[in-house]
């Protein structure tokens, strides 16, 4: 099978539903609640009580009847018998008889026969008298100022569904419920390699000819934002053997493969000879999207391989397009698109393409009308706008380029979602 110039292209869609057919979910595990933010939840949370489990007070006051205050005005105030105290936590004793109330803190159980409570401001109370007598300045209406019981949540209610992100709210329902271990699908280990004989370690002096590895860091930060765990291999070289040998040494203790670089029509393009002489299936080796038309993938014993194109750029954009939505997928993840967003092209761009563009962006926003450009020079090989990109700007195919003022359609990268 000779690959370098016989490929079959893929559309971008095409490509992603060819992946995501050998990305399920992965194994369960159950961790600590602070340890799980940003994880997915692997299962349905129900109520499994009720909130507020007993009638709460929403104010510091006087739990009453209404009816006993229902004249009350400040100068004729209604006169209670105060018959306990009640703060937070602790339930009340007594049950409030006409003519008697009970104070009561902010968060604490409404005692039985009180209807209402009614605010300190609006009550007076004679200094040495306070504990045991009040007068009511203002009448309120039964059921002010109390939480009924499942006021807020009933028994039963299904709260959150499986494949959820855990943020701040999920978390303060997962609390609440006593979830102190949470079941979250198992963060995916992703082995990153980077090829060619030209790449040297971060921590070598330059050498005439060489460049340092910077695709392997860039890809490892990305696997990070996106939720998985980036286990960085040192660079490989240009032989097909020793590359496919370091691949089928690691592939038992991953859960993804990315490798950067060699899939191009190069000499020393050392994926195209791995695909070609490995026992794996192929799923794809051309997309039709700019940059990285040659980006690859295959399945080799289970395992998902992307091969992404080497240049920074299209190794950024390869790794958004692909990679990220297959760590989500195996985190219990769905849609990759669910953000995208649309947003006026601030910039003319008058560069036509063959296949659909994903421009590095960078957004704004003008008067709430989210406005995009290309982050820097928009060439796969340039690496420095890279950090400018919030987004990929999606330009479809043909045409003259596109005028400033263009509604487009904008995905953000890295961690955002
Ligand atoms: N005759 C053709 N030549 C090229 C074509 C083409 O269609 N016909 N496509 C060009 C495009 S577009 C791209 S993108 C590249 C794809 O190349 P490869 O995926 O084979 O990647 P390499 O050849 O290994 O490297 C390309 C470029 O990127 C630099 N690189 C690679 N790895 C790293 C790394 N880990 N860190 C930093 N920089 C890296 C490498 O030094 C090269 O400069 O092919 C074009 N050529
Ligand atoms: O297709 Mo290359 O991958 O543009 O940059
Ligand atoms: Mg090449």
């Amino acid at each position: 099978m000779k690959l370098k110039f016989g490929r079959n292209i893929v559309s971008v869609e095409e490509a992603r539903l060819l992946l995501a057919k050998h990305a399920a979910p992965l194994g369960v595990e159950r961790i600590g609640l602070a340890a799980a933010f940003g994880r997915r939840l692997a299962v349905d949370v129900h109520a499994d009580h009720a909130v507020p489990h007993f009638r709460r007070s929403g104010v510091d006051g006087y739990a009453v009847r209404a009816a006993d205050i229902a004249e009350a005005t400040p100068e004729a105030p209604a006169q209670l018998r105060v018959v306990e105290h009640i703060p937070s936590g602790t339930m009340p004793q007594l049950a409030i008889q006409p003519g008697t109330c009970a104070r009561i803190m902010t968060g604490a159980p409404v005692p039985d026969g009180a209807d209402a409570v009614v605010m300190l401001e609006m009550t007076d109370g004679v200094e040495a008298e306070a504990a045991t007598r009040v007068w009511v300045k203002k009448n309120v209406e039964a059921g002010s100022n109390i939480t009924p019981i499942a006021g807020e949540i009933a028994t039963g209610e299904q709260l959150l569904a499986c494949g959820t992100r855990i943020g701040p709210g999920e978390a303060a329902i997962l609390a609440t419920f006593g979830c102190a271990e949470v079941p979250v699908y198992r963060k995916p280990v992703v082995a990153i390699f980077s090829t060619g004989a030209e790449l040297l370690g971060i921590d070598a002096p330059l050498e005439p000819g060489k460049i340092r590895n910077s695709n392997s860091y860039m890809l490892a930060a990305q696997v990070e934002a996106a939720g998985g765990t980036a286990m960085v291999r040192p660079a490989l070289s240009d032989d097909p053997a020793e590359v496919e040998a370091a691949l089928r040494e690691i592939l038992p203790a991953v859960d993804l493969v990315v490798t950067s670089g060699g899939v191009s029509v190069g000499d020393y393009d050392v994926l195209v000879g791995v695909f070609e002489r490995f026992d794996g299936e192929l799923l794809f080796n051309k997309v039709a999207m700019r940059p990285g038309t040659p980006t690859s993938a295959a399945l080799w014993n289970g395992k998902l391989l992307l091969a992404l194109s080497g240049n920074p750029g299209a190794s950024f954009v390869g790794f958004e397009l692909f990679a990220k939505p297959v760590i989500d997928w195996m985190l219990g993840g769905g849609e990759p698109n669910a953000l995208q967003q649309s947003a006026l092209l601030d910039v003319d761009y008058n560069k036509p393409s063959a296949y659909p563009r994903y421009v590095r962006g960078t957004r704004t926003v003008v008067d709430g009308i989210v406005r995009v450009k290309p982050a820097g020079i928009d060439k796969s090989s340039i690496m420095v706008s890279i950090k400018d990109a919030d987004c990929l700007i999606y330009l479809p195919a043909g045409g003259q380029g596109f005028p400033r003022g263009e509604l487009v359609t904008v995905y953000p990268t890295g961690g955002s979602r």
